[in-house]
């Protein structure tokens, strides 16, 4: 990421007008509020967290936490500092990381008001789903009809669907067997694998996310997305998300386009984990750094996974009982169902909720059995006395929920590996919350780290970091059970808590039943990256079936050996293995943090020395003020900055004039004549109580595939080439308005033909003729352009989310360069500004 930041910030310089005085007092100037806005809130104090200690940094500015999270070690690297720090570290200016079991119970129990945080914003996509739904009385609504669908009665009924994924799986893998046995030599590239010295070699986690995928497709959609059968990772999405989504169960020939799914559910995992620890204010404008826009693309993307999905589902009807009918069937307390957004957004919490932590999970125990030898025979003995005379291929869930042996190792496996690790952000509510004496008062931001909590070695004993699953054998249960928080606890706890458990015991079960792993090389450690999730990168075990305990297969061999990517410690041997493995400890920093958190460590954690902090401090603040330099150009109140700008812009190009009349907010103002101008989704301008109602919220060019001949809208064949979805209108007409000087370049005649109707008065717009009609703009003569704009309802909620959706689609067109071009037109942006940010009752206009 930092050289992507590089990169452009490279690319901005020489547009940057250094010898200019104005510009470069304003750019001294600007740090000048950005310290006090740093300054005070330390200052004042009101979170009551200024004795706690952490990094320098992180008393300050959400930058300390924003950077540790984009790096992916957020677990480990706040490990460390509640190591150094003890119980408290402060992690943001607001946010206080508590590593005590007991505070579990204060900050997320039931009854105790806390809410979830900002954080969750930047999850949210199409609509507030379960997961990032904030506001109580909406989530226990929510609540109430999903986990109706997640009663242990209920995911039985999806057991069936579970065993049938697994076979498949297994039948994939026996099938690479084979091969692998027949062609040592190697992969065909069906996935990586390949065969040596009898083994099958291969990175067991695609496969468990291929598992994943498919259990959960068939669960939340009704069918699977055959990553299994074709050992790839693909999934189809819908290339036009809202028409799709209006036109369930009736449109056949919506246009899909498939892509790696799992791959972006990481970079999704990865954007949102991070962006949720940035201040709202500043993700606007972190949004455009280059690694955020691919995060920001992952999220529409995974959007459009479900609303495919869902469609499919709609277009087949089907009479299967799968989530997605129970959440069909579900009704709220009044008897209201779920919209049809409100229904996506459900199974595409679902399908993120459901598919990687299964998998993780399922590859971190993999790696720890193949790790610890000892275990795994142990496992398996119990397998084989439990199950030996059985000829089920799939274990089946009666066989295998009350076997002790096997839940301890999952257990165990859940509580180093922990895939959710971060300290789950939440607002302490009314009155405060008080942990070992210190109190934090309404509005503090409280987390516990499960991470750390797992390594508690009061709750866990001396021998915390390794794995072994005999310690929930050996301690008393309600100590152990008191931190131990893998689905984590409260109104907020996972949902689907019976359905993973289910899913890991049948899969753990039925693969170690049938082969044995060992590590490949046990010196390696073993790696992950952390978004909202922890994640290993790979797993890469050899295996061999087992002959003995799987009678009805022909070409079984003896018990075998698997390597796999990592083992935690670089100084275990094998024999060692075999008796106790392996999990990083804590004590030593650069192992825990698998190599790479070094940087993050030294320069942005405990140690933070002051020069460093002094180099993180001006890069950080020349960042700011350089983001807030564009902000400021871009919205047109910078004056003193602009004006360079804009000479430069003048000299540079020919600058659009803008005509006499102020077309856009003419023809939206249009409605005070009584005439109901129809505007992008269908919101119709009429139906505003007034113009302080109305925000301008999306602009949209399209461009026909011919050129135009008719001034006629109807026979301009149209296809989205621009949508600028800016925060409000002056961005969105300026980027558009750029953008058509960019396409329709040489400027058609400036004179429009005689397509002026009463209906339809021809307004200029800069030197180019264009036609209003049904809120549209379009270019007359050599037309080549239809703009269109969309307006949200702020204070009419409903409206406002039918805008909002609506972007989705249109987000899918990738922004234009222009709104990083320094020669972007400002009289544009500023005669709209002028226009249409004056409410109604106050323009000059209306
Ligand atoms: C090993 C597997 C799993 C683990 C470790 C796990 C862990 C968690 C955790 C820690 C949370 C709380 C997140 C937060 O507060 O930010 C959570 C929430 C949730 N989980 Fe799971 N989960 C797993 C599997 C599943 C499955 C299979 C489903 C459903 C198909 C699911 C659905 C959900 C949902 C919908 C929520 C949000 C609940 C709410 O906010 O009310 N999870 N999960």
């Amino acid at each position: 990421m930092s050289s992507d930041l590089l990169t452009t910030v490279k690319s901005l310089i020489p547009h940057i007008p250094f010898g200019d005085a104005n510009y470069l007092s304003a750019l001294l100037l600007v740090p000048v509020p950005i310290l006090l806005a740093h300054l005070i809130p330390y200052l004042r104090d009101s979170y009551n967290q200024r004795r706690i200690p952490g990094p320098f940094l992180a008393r300050f500015s959400d930058l300390w936490i924003g950077w540790v999270a984009s790096q992916g070690h957020r677990s480990d690297v706040v490990h460390q500092l509640h190591n150094k720090y003890g119980t408290f570290v402060r992690l943001a200016p607001n946010h206080v990381s508590i590593a005590d079991p007991d505070a579990l119970q204060i900050v997320y129990a039931h009854g105790n008001g806390s809410l979830k945080s900002d954080f969750y914003d930047a999850f949210v996509s199409i609509h507030r789903g379960l997961f990032n739904t904030r506001d109580r009385a909406d989530h226990a609504r929510k609540r109430k009809i999903v986990s109706a669908v997640f009663s242990q009665k209920n995911v039985l009924e999806f057991e069936p669907s579970i065993r049938l994924y697994v076979s498949q799986f297994m039948n994939q893998w026996d099938r690479l067997y084979d091969k692998a046995l027949k062609n040592q030599s190697g992969d065909d590239g069906e996935g990586g694998w390949f065969g040596k010295d009898g083994h099958l070699w291969l990175d067991c986690l695609p496969w468990y996310n291929y598992l994943a995928f498919d259990i959960i497709g068939d669960l939340a959609f009704g069918s699977p997305f055959g990553m299994i059968l074709n050992a790839k990772d693909s999934a189809p999405v819908a290339v036009s998300q809202k028409d799709v989504m209006n036109s369930y169960g009736s449109n056949n020939d919506a246009v899909f386009v498939h892509i790696p799914a799992v791959q972006i559910l990481n970079d999704r995992g990865e954007f949102s984990a991070s962006m949720g620890v940035i201040p709202p204010s500043w993700r606007p404008w972190v949004r455009m750094l280059p690694w955020y826009r691919k995060g920001g693309k992952a999220v529409k993307n995974l959007a459009g996974l479900a609303v495919a999905a869902v469609a499919k589902r709609f277009n087949s009807p089907t009479d299967r009982v799968d989530l997605l009918s129970k959440l069909q069937e579900g009704r709220d307390d009044e008897g209201n169902l779920m919209g049809r957004e409100e229904l996506t957004a459900e199974a595409l919490t679902q399908l993120i909720a459901g598919s990687d932590t299964t998998s993780n999970s399922s590859c971190a125990i993999t790696y720890y059995l193949a790790a610890n030898p000892r275990v795994q025979e142990k496992l398996q003995k119990e397998l084989d006395d439990a199950l030996g005379s059985e000829d089920e291929y799939v274990s089946t869930y009666e066989q295998v929920k009350r076997l002790p042996y096997l839940e301890a190792v999952i257990n165990e496996a859940l509580r180093l590996h922990s895939t959710s690790s971060i300290g789950l952000p939440r607002i302490a509510p009314e009155g405060g919350l008080t942990v070992r004496g210190i109190h934090f008062p309404q509005g503090a931001i409280l987390s516990v780290p499960s991470y750390t909590i797992h390594r508690d070695k009061k709750s866990w004993g001396e021998d915390a970091d390794a794995f072994r699953p005999e310690r929930w054998f050996e301690r008393d249960n309600a100590t152990l059970q008191k931190g131990f928080n893998p689905f984590s606890y409260g109104p907020r706890a996972c949902v689907g808590r019976n359905l993973a458990s289910m899913e890991l015991l049948i899969i753990i079960s039925s693969i170690l039943r049938r082969y044995h792993f060992v590590l490949a090389d046990p010196a390696k450690v073993f790696d992950t990256r952390e978004g909202f999730l922890r994640k290993p990168l790979e797993c890469r075990p050899a295996s061999r079936l087992r002959r003995a305990v799987v009678p009805t297969l022909t070409n079984g061999l003896a018990p075998c050996q698997v390597r796999t990517m990592a083992s935690p410690s670089s100084t275990v041997t094998s024999e060692s293995a075999s008796q106790f493995p392996q999990q990083p400890t804590t004590t030593n920093t650069t192992q825990n943090l698998n190599g790479n958190d070094e940087q993050g460590m030294n320069i942005f954690g405990m140690d933070n020395s002051p020069p460093l902090v002094a180099a993180f401090l001006g890069i950080g603040l020349f960042t700011v003020a350089m983001t807030v330099v564009f902000a400021w150009r871009r919205l047109g109140r910078g004056r003193l900055l602009v004006q360079p700008v804009r000479q430069a812009a003048r000299t540079a190009k020919k600058p659009v004039v803008l005509g006499e009349k102020p077309a856009l907010w003419d023809v939206w103002t249009r409605r005070a004549e009584g005439v109901g101008v129809g505007v992008g989704l269908g919101v119709t301008i009429d139906m505003c109580t007034g113009w302080e109602n109305i925000t301008p919220f999306s602009a949209t060019m399209f461009c026909p595939t011919e050129p135009a001949t008719s001034a006629k809208e109807s026979d301009v064949e149209s296809r989205t080439c621009l949508t600028a979805r800016p925060r409000n209108l002056p961005r969105s007409s300026s980027s558009v308005l750029s953008a058509i000087r960019q396409y329709v370049r040489p400027a058609p005649p400036a004179t429009p033909t005689s397509t002026s109707t009463a209906e339809s008065p021809v307004y200029e717009l800069g030197d180019m003729p264009v036609r209003s009609g049904s809120g549209d703009l379009s270019l007359t003569e050599g037309a080549s352009l239809v703009v269109s704009f969309t307006i949200a309802m702020p204070r009419r909620r409903d409206k406002a989310v039918v805008a909002a959706s609506e972007t989705l689609d249109r987000d899918q067109v990738p922004m234009p360069e222009v709104l990083y071009d320094m020669d972007l037109d400002l009289e544009l942006g500023e005669y709209c500004i002028g226009s249409m940010e004056v409410p109604c009752g106050k323009s000059k206009d209306g």
